[in-house]
């Protein structure tokens, strides 16, 4: 039970710790909970003071605007109070809200209008004959930052009014509005501070807070800001207006930007807007935390009046937060199915968007190191739409003060090899051929046509047969029985068979389709030709120096670190060793001894019919001769394919032996082993 002395001491912690975080959010622009943990608190001290009415005190962040303007900008005193608004978070508080208005207007139906709650921060613009000529903050209400200068740098705000025909320039006219940052400018303006090793903003409304209560103009002229206008204050000159709707028009045809306004009739009509919104909300290109309320009847509102801190005539309907501080409790690393090793967070959970999250990915080393996420670390968490939850900042203040940086594993935690750094140098994979990791995909490739071509064995029957753990590595495909493989779901007699006798009948392969078939990082088809060309036999690869790996053709400096960090893995050439134990029978390329080629060299020239140039010199070289691309005493044969030109004749009169394309063909079937 709540004693009033139990009351007292939560009420004044809870007032201590508002005060901090409004100086958090208002002065320094950079929070340390989120909006939804604040109102939270908000909330337990309203309930305090409603039941204890004598802890209400003047001062209370129950009762006051905002936080003070900071001295260092020139202060402004506003002519009228700038408000707050009530927040409300269900459609129970709706019915209350709209209870209460045909209550005190004693209407059955009232007439509203709802608008996008913008989330940026308010400000106050004085015109004077049509001449911007002050701007200010919103700050405690009563007082506010002068911001002028800041002001004068956004570009969608007119310095001067432009009225439309017929329309007179006021003579003073006071408007109040939003500035904000637009979604999109929010993205490239934290991309931009991460690239200069500044701190990020944790949302669009500490960045246009921050942007905006620069001291220097010129960085806020630096920052993308956007302002809509959405209200009068005090003026002089003004044509009287019966309803907001007809006042936000007027505002318009003074060429001034503009909130969105739409009417909505009674609680209902609230309820449908506020459906659309919610959905809508992602589309805009702006972030909006709720939807405003409001009574559109200018009459009513002045009847209405207001409370200590906010209108009665209007309402703050919040949406569902999608920003959330939590705790990273731990950082993990997932090993994807590419072997790509991924940083996850491990939060304390907590609800964003909607759902539960207690994981959000840090996508790779760079990224992890760039936010330095660390262990015991306090971060925003943002999930916005159907988007995977992410870390948008890490709160520093609240940082632990024994806190390290994560070291990033040099082994892969699911099955122990060397995790290496893919080329573009982002993503860190694990080496290892038969991490469990990546056994699906490794085992569909093994199987695929131009590697060991295992007819039958595509991605389902691999998701299959790791899943069941009948294939634990490569060499267990050649262990299978009819008996374990009609264990499967949807596996009849006739396929198993099938699928066992191709299996049988990929022992007998070549060198090339091996190498390729172990899946090393980039090494594609025709590098696998390459290094069974140079590494006829397979086991001559784990005790291949680095270099001699590179003096392969076609190898660059990248290439040949894969390839030598592949061999040396332990857990590799054991799964090597356990292919050629169970049969698998590699044969080297044919190497030429004999035959019209061996130590020949060669001028291709013309067109072949039957077979691309590249192609012929690679069956050219592969029977141990070489290709020229001139002409001399040196050359032993020339091939001339249709439209030979110069070449030909060069041959001619050196006398140098001429094939046309069928004499060649020919040649090359009398030694033609591939
Ligand atoms: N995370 C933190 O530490 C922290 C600290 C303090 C405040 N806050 C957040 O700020 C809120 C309180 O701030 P507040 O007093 O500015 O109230 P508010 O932001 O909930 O609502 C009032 C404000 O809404 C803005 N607004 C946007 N669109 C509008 C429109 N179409 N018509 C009228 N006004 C519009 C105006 O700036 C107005 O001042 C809290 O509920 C919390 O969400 C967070
Ligand atoms: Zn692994």
């Amino acid at each position: 039970m709540d004693t009033f002395p139990k009351a007292e001491a939560r009420a004044r912690a809870l007032r201590q710790e508002l005060a901090h975080h409004n100086h958090r959010y208002y002065v320094l622009d950079a929070p340390e909970i989120s909006d939804a943990q604040y109102d939270t608190l908000m909330r337990e001290l309203q309930a305090l003071e409603e039941k204890y009415p004598q802890l209400a005190t003047p001062d209370s962040p129950t009762q006051r605007v905002g936080g003070a303007a900071v001295e260092d900008f020139g202060q402004v005193v506003h002519s009228a109070q700038m408000l707050s608004l009530a927040n409300i978070f269900d459609d129970e508080g709706l019915t209350e809200f709209d209870d209460r208005v045909r209550k005190l207007t004693g209407l059955t139906q009232v007439g509203y209008v709802c608008e996008p709650k913008l989330d940026g921060l308010a400000i106050s613009l004085r015109f004077e004959d049509g001449r911007f000529v002050q701007g200010a903050t919103r700050g405690d209400g009563t007082t506010g930052e002068d911001v002028t200068s800041n002001l004068r740098t956004i570009k969608s705000l007119p310095l001067e009014l432009f009225p439309q025909d017929g329309v007179k320039v006021p003579k003073r006219l006071e408007v109040r509005g939003e500035v904000f940052i637009r979604k999109e400018d929010f993205r490239k303006l934290n991309e931009k501070r991460e690239e200069q090793g500044e701190s990020l903003f944790a949302n669009p409304r500490n960045a246009a807070a921050g942007s905006l209560r620069q001291l220097d103009p010129k960085e806020t002229a630096a920052r993308p800001l956007s302002v809509y206008l959405y209200e009068c204050g005090p003026s002089d000159g003004l044509p009287a207006f019966k309803t907001h709707t007809e006042k936000l028009e007027y505002l318009k045809t003074l060429g001034l930007p503009v909130n969105h306004s739409q009417p909505a009739l009674g609680a209902d009509g609230i309820r449908q807007r506020y459906d659309e919104s919610l959905k809508g909300r992602h589309a805009l290109p702006f972030e909006v935390d709720g939807m405003v309320v409001k009574v559109d009847d200018e009459d009513l509102r002045r009847r209405l009046g207001q409370v200590s801190k906010s209108p009665r005539w209007a309402v703050a309907y919040k949406f569902p937060p999608e920003e959330e501080s939590t705790l990273v409790q731990d950082i993990g690393i997932q090993v994807g199915r590419t072997g790509a090793l991924t940083p996850v967070a491990h939060l304390k959970p907590v609800k964003v968007g909607g759902v539960m999250v207690s994981r959000a990915t840090l996508h790779n080393e760079d990224e992890l190191r760039r936010k330095d996420v660390r262990r015991g670390d306090t971060v925003f968490v943002r999930r916005a739409g159907d988007v995977i939850p992410e870390i948008v900042t890490v709160v520093l203040s609240k940082r632990p003060e024994d806190s390290q940086p994560f070291t990033f594993p040099t082994h892969c935690p699911v099955c122990g090899a060397v995790a290496a750094k893919d080329e573009d140098g982002a993503i860190i994979r694990c080496t290892g051929a038969s991490c469990p990791a990546q056994l699906v995909e490794k085992v569909r490739h093994f199987a695929s046509r131009t590697a060991m071509d295992i007819e039958g064995l595509g991605d389902k029957l691999a998701t299959q047969l790791v899943t069941s753990g009948q294939v634990k590595t490569f060499a267990d495909l050649f262990a299978l029985t009819k008996e374990s493989l009609l264990k499967l779901e949807r596996m009849g007699e006739k396929s198993a068979e099938n699928l066992l006798a191709s299996i049988a009948a990929s022992k007998q392969t070549t060198q090339r389709r091996f190498l390729f078939s172990l899946g090393i990082r980039h090494v594609g088809d025709s590098t696998a030709r390459a290094l069974a060309e140079a590494f006829p036999q397979v086991k001559a690869l784990f005790t291949a120096s680095l270099e001699d790996i590179s003096r392969v053709k076609d190898v660059g400096p990248v290439m040949a670190q894969v390839i030598h960090t592949f061999f040396q893995e332990p857990q590799n050439q054991a799964t090597i060793q356990s292919l050629l134990d169970a049969g698998v029978e590699p044969a080297p390329p044919a190497v030429s001894t004999g035959g019209p080629f061996v130590g020949k060299t060669v001028v291709l020239t013309g067109t072949m019919v039957g077979m691309a140039r590249e192609q012929a010199k690679e069956e050219v070289e592969r029977r141990g001769g070489k290709v020229s691309g001139s002409v001399s005493r040196k050359t032993d044969f020339v091939v001339a394919g249709e439209d030979a030109g110069s070449k030909l004749k060069k041959a001619e009169e050196l006398g140098v032996r001429i094939l046309d394309e069928q004499a060649f063909l020919q040649m090359l079937e009398g030694n033609a082993r591939a």
